[in-house]
């Protein structure tokens, strides 16, 4: 089976250099409109699909972001891996503003306004998400990250709040003594819609701030963020560029049969519509 890439652009990071064969594909999905137009190409012999998360021109929310279309969408056109890059607020000292993590774990501080499973609708299927990432994926995207001379950061946990507005420093203290290691808006739905369609799904994320429990740096604003990422996008370019030559081969893990035993409901008992709707995600299972 063809192995293609898939990158979700977060803050700072709408479009990716370097592919051959360039194309741009609007793509139809049954949970309407993706953040924008895919696109497609070759990096290095693989092929690879790009989408900006929040739209070129950064257009929507996280709130607003149509994670399961983005989904699907990488879905239809074969993606079986998808590589997140995000902004993140870090949480711990050591974090350092312009450092990389590889977040594996996640706590879900989202307030549940974003849909973040395929099913419903007459078919109901509970995922396994104790290891949220996948750990092979992960483990290229560090390799990849020291390769490109980055100071990265194996493991931690991303907090996802439901934004837009940044933490007050009480919940920013609070999310502290949670252990966590660095903050962020979109991950979540994104994370648990991958692991429904049997993508695997890692994170690259670039720390841009102390938020605002540190007392000697300033609180988080828009415009410090986006001096770190314009610092650092050339380093995110190349930790995906070192990542795909690594990638390339067969998948050897859980995420790519995550829904063998997931589906509870009698397949006799899954209304056509949703049948119909879902194929993509479960033709192969009912
Ligand atoms: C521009 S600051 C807040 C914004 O940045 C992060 O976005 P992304 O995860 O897409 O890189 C954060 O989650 C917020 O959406
Ligand atoms: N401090 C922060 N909080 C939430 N999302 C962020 N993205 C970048 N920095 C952030």
């Amino acid at each position: 089976m063809e192995q293609v890439i898939g990158v979700i652009g977060g803050s700072g990071l709408y479009e990716m250099e370097g592919l051959q064969d360039v194309r741009s594909i609007v793509v139809e999905t049954p949970f309407g409109a993706p953040s924008d137009e895919f696109v497609t190409g070759v990096l290095d012999g693989v092929p690879m699909v790009f989408l900006p998360r929040h739209g070129r021109g950064h257009r929507l929310l996280p709130t607003e972001v149509n994670y399961r279309a983005n989904i699907y969408g990488m879905k239809k056109l074969g993606v079986t891996r998808i590589i997140s890059v995000s902004a993140v607020g870090s949480m711990r000292e050591e974090i350092v503003p312009g450092h990389i993590v590889i977040p594996d774990q996640f706590i879900d501080r989202t307030n549940a306004t974003r849909s973040s499973t395929f099913f419903g609708n007459g078919v109901v299927a509970h995922i396994q998400f104790a290891d949220p990432v996948c750990a092979d994926l992960s483990a290229d995207l560090y390799a990849a990250a020291q390769e490109a001379g980055a100071t990265v950061h194996r493991g931690g946990t991303y907090i996802c709040m439901e934004g837009p507005a940044f933490s007050t420093r009480a919940e920013s203290n609070l999310y502290r003594s949670f252990g966590v290691s660095v903050i962020g808006m979109t991950n979540i739905p994104e994370a648990k819609l991958a692991r429904e369609a049997e993508i695997c799904y890692g994170v690259i994320a670039l720390a841009t701030d102390y938020d605002c429990w540190h007392e000697s740096h300033d609180d988080v604003s828009v415009d410090a963020i986006i001096a770190i990422i314009k610092q650092n996008v050339a380093m995110a370019k190349s930790i995906i560029r070192n990542a795909v030559r690594r990638i390339g081969r067969e998948r050897d893990c859980p995420c790519a049969s995550a829904l063998r035993y997931a589906i509870i409901t009698d397949k006799a008992a899954i209304p056509d519509e949703t049948r119909e709707r879902l194929d993509l995600i479960i033709g192969s299972y009912v």
